[in-house]
């Protein structure tokens, strides 16, 4: 049995839902269905998820909300009338979007938790009567129901691993389940959304709950290119991926696919297949743990992911042990993450997204760091991409790292920071953002030199 997602852009409009139940009649094998909010339908429009998130903001701040509470439910008139669903159905999902600043919340973060899990919530209950109306066998399941809890934090939560015996439980049901992604609920029964794109891990999470012998991911492209396709122009496609790949390439940038849905994937085993909702015999990517054997190419693709910052300290003979030491109890003071931390003899970096400081922290974080270690010379260089350079391929190959500088070299583009894991499938390069596009096209021309 299967497990399906269907993102946002599958889920956009009723032409695209129409392709969805197309695709679920196709094949009975697919019985548990993940939905995500509807996406954009054309460029410059805006997901519900994000008109949920300036809906919170504005009952947050006390603005007026009819505009914005007509624009989320013309989204899902649109979808509900196209298929005939009744005025008493769509009049519940209506209540629902306007009741939202009704209910009590705990604070700010679980309003905004709620509010944004409704995208895919009001989703998966009018996509469970469409797929009724089209003669299918489908129930709404929610994820409470499903059993699926998760941490306590309400806009990043993690599974709780009990989750997936109480998933479980489900695996036999004969008939169609069509579950919300991107949330569960803790322990206190309260609303807790993944990070963003999360309504991939949740598929992940059913499919190795239930067992599913696939987890079918299905986005609006033919396949996992070897780049970005709105980076290079017709990139090779990737038809097969091993999960380390993916992971490191999904951490990167490949935005096709969550890196943290691939965890639940890896730990059951579970073949992930990325395919096209518009082009559904495409063979797409399959993600395994299995190896290609030979592959044409060392690099199985070349990721960029913008928005970093580097702060750099020099203390010549710093004790390296107790630095790192007191740079990780400063930043976990202060809730931040650090993504990299390279070192040479007498300096670091620390790496970390620069969307966790605003300038106020920035200068406190600056002073709490000279005073704890005293340093020669302290700055924060913003706007920093990560470049990766991803391939079980590489492993045991020589020269890779020369044609990869070589190629950046002739961009002119200045290497800040250069990182080969142990694992020697990936190469990372840190560079200044507004040359990524430039490195990623001059890097996949090397490494996908015939194309
Ligand atoms: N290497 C890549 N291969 C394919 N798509 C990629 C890659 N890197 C980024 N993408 C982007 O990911 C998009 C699909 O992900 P997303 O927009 O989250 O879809 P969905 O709405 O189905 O969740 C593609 O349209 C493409 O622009
Ligand atoms: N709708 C949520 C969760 C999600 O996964 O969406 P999508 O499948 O459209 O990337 C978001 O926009 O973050």
């Amino acid at each position: 049995m299967k497990v399906v997602k269907f993102g946002g852009s599958s889920l956009a409009n009723a032409a695209q839902v129409q392709k969805v139940v197309n695709i679920i009649k196709a094949d009975d094998q697919r019985r548990f269905v993940v939905v995500s909010a509807p996406g954009k339908r054309f460029a410059g429009d805006i997901k519900v998820t994000d008109l949920l998130i300036t809906y919170a903001n504005d009952v947050i701040k006390q603005r007026p909300l009819d505009d914005i509470t007509n624009q989320i439910i013309s989204r899902y008139r649109e979808i509900a009338q196209a298929f005939h669903i009744s005025d008493d159905d769509f009049n519940e999902i209506k209540a629902a979007i306007i009741k939202l600043p009704d209910h009590s919340y705990q604070d700010n973060d679980y309003l905004m938790a709620a509010f944004k899990a409704h995208g895919e919530k009001l989703n998966a209950v009018l996509f469970a009567k469409v797929l009724t109306s089209a003669g299918l066998n489908a129930k709404y399941l929610d994820p409470k129901d499903a059993g699926l809890v998760v941490t306590d934090r309400p806009n990043d939560a993690d599974i709780i691993p009990e989750s997936y015996d109480r998933l479980g439980e489900w695996a036999s049901s004969s008939i169609i389940r069509v579950i919300p992604g991107f949330f569960g609920y803790n322990l206190q029964g309260q609303i807790c959304t993944f990070s963003r794109g999360g309504s991939d891990i949740t598929g992940a999470i059913v499919a190795r709950g239930v067992h599913a012998t696939k987890y079918e991911n299905f986005t609006d492209v033919n396949a996992i290119y070897a780049a970005n396709p709105k980076v290079v122009e017709n990139p090779i496609a990737i038809h097969h991926m091993t999960f380390r790949e993916m992971r490191e390439l999904a951490y990167a940038g490949f935005s096709v696919f969550h890196d943290e849905a691939l965890i639940p994937a890896i730990q059951g085993d579970i073949e992930v297949v990325v395919k096209n909702t518009n082009h559904p015999s495409e063979r797409g990517t399959s993600i395994t743990s299995t190896k290609r054997v030979n592959p044409a190419y060392p690099v199985s693709g070349i990721a960029s992911s913008p928005d970093f910052c580097g702060i750099y300290i020099r203390k010549y003979m710093l004790d390296k042990k107790s630095y790192s030491q007191k740079i990780l109890n400063i930043l976990a003071q202060y809730g931040l993450s650090y993504e990299h931390m390279p070192s040479g003899i007498d300096d670091l970096t620390v790496i970390m997204k620069q969307d966790q400081l605003t300038p106020d922290l920035e200068d406190l974080l600056i002073r709490e760091l000279v005073i704890a270690l005293h340093p020669d010379e302290i700055h924060i260089t913003h706007d920093y991409a990560l470049l990766m350079v991803v391939g079980e391929g590489m492993l045991n190959r020589t020269g890779l790292m020369s044609k990869a500088t070589d190629a950046l070299a002739r961009q002119n583009v200045k290497l800040v920071m250069v990182n080969q894991g142990a694992s020697e499938i990936s190469m990372m390069f840190g560079i200044q953002q507004d040359k990524a596009d430039a490195s990623v096209q001059a890097l996949y021309d090397a490494f996908f030199p015939d194309l």
